[in-house]
């Protein structure tokens, strides 16, 4: 089992450095997918209202032979739930789908700005908090503006921003903006969805320097860009490789090569028009 690192949040709660992607982990293969995880030393699920697996992960969790209390599970509230009471409820609805009595993180799913209500649900998951319902309160996709719109309004500053992040798309500005203000970076889609991210050439030439795969590469540069990314895997074997990255580092140089990759978004995900309910 891997020791994963953690790291502690702006509101004082410890966090991991690679946590596991769930989405499209369902049904009692995605339960013993999650399960197989936390065997080979994950500890925190990243899971969500619409991926429609919270019961399979709340099933990972309480059949674990991992104390809750050392495993951080993560849900979203969807752009359907917007709005103060509204997030709060979707956090209950979560615990309940979960058979859990709080969550460890919540986060905004997507900011949904034609909706205009990601500051009232922002104040929803404060209310949650302050109810005991979630440890830490987070949001997703949101940009600079966003962020700032939210401290602003409400004077709490998001413990997490999970966007997507990995080489060909490394989003430094957002990253700088994150480390002024406190805000933990968190990398959806860490390994580009498995495109031809793992091919390049520079990704090949590094790994084999450093003899690893490319895979434990590309999530080593998340780690030495201070993010926590949530790689998906089915797979125990690949679980495993995943989470082996702490046995070595990349050079600066090599980390600023990686970055320089960049292209571009996997797909339309631009959170100032993308928007899901
Ligand atoms: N907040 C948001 O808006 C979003 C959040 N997310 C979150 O981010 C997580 C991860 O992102 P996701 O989009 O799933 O994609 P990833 O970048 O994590 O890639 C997942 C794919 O890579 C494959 N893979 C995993 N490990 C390896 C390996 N070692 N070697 C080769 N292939 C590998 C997986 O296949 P296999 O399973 O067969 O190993 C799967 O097909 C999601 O599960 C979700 O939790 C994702 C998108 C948006
Ligand atoms: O996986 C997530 O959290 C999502 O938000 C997905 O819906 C994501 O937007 C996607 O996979 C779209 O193709």
């Amino acid at each position: 089992m891997t020791h994963i690192p953690a790291v502690t949040l702006n509101d004082g709660f410890s966090f991991p450095e690679l946590g596991l992607g769930t989405y499209n982990l369902r049904g009692a293969e995605g339960t013993a997918a999650i399960q197989t995880a936390v065997d080979a030393g994950y500890r925190l699920l990243d899971s969500a209202v619409n991926y429609e697996n919270e019961a399979e992960v709340g099933e990972a969790v309480r059949g674990s032979s991992v104390a809750r209390d050392d495993l951080l599970v993560a849900s979203k509230v969807p752009g359907r739930s917007h709005g103060r009471a509204e997030a709060v409820a979707s956090v209950e609805s979560s615990l309940r789908a979960m058979r859990l009595d709080y969550l460890d993180l919540e986060l905004i799913h997507w900011p949904n700005p034609s909706v205009g209500k990601y500051v009232d649900t922002w104040r929803g998951l404060i209310d949650a908090r302050e109810r005991g319902l979630v440890r830490s309160i987070g949001v997703s996709n949101f940009t600079e503006a966003m962020l700032s719109e939210l401290i602003d309004a409400t004077g709490v500053v998001p413990a997490v921003n999970q966007v997507e992040l990995h080489p060909y798309f490394p989003q430094a500005a957002l990253r700088a903006f994150h480390a002024e203000h406190g805000i933990r970076t968190e990398s959806w889609s860490p390994l580009a969805r498995r495109t031809e991210l793992l091919t390049e050439q520079l990704i090949q030439e590094l790994a084999v320097v450093h003899a690893v795969t490319p895979t434990q590469l590309v999530l080593r540069w998340h780690v030495q860009l201070d993010s926590t990314a949530i790689p998906k895997s089915s797979d125990p074997d690949r679980q495993r490789e995943n989470a082996d990255l702490f046995t070595f580092s990349l050079t600066d140089d090599q980390v600023a090569a990686i970055s320089a990759l960049e292209r571009g978004r996997l797909w339309d995900g631009d959170p100032l028009t993308h928007e899901e309910m």
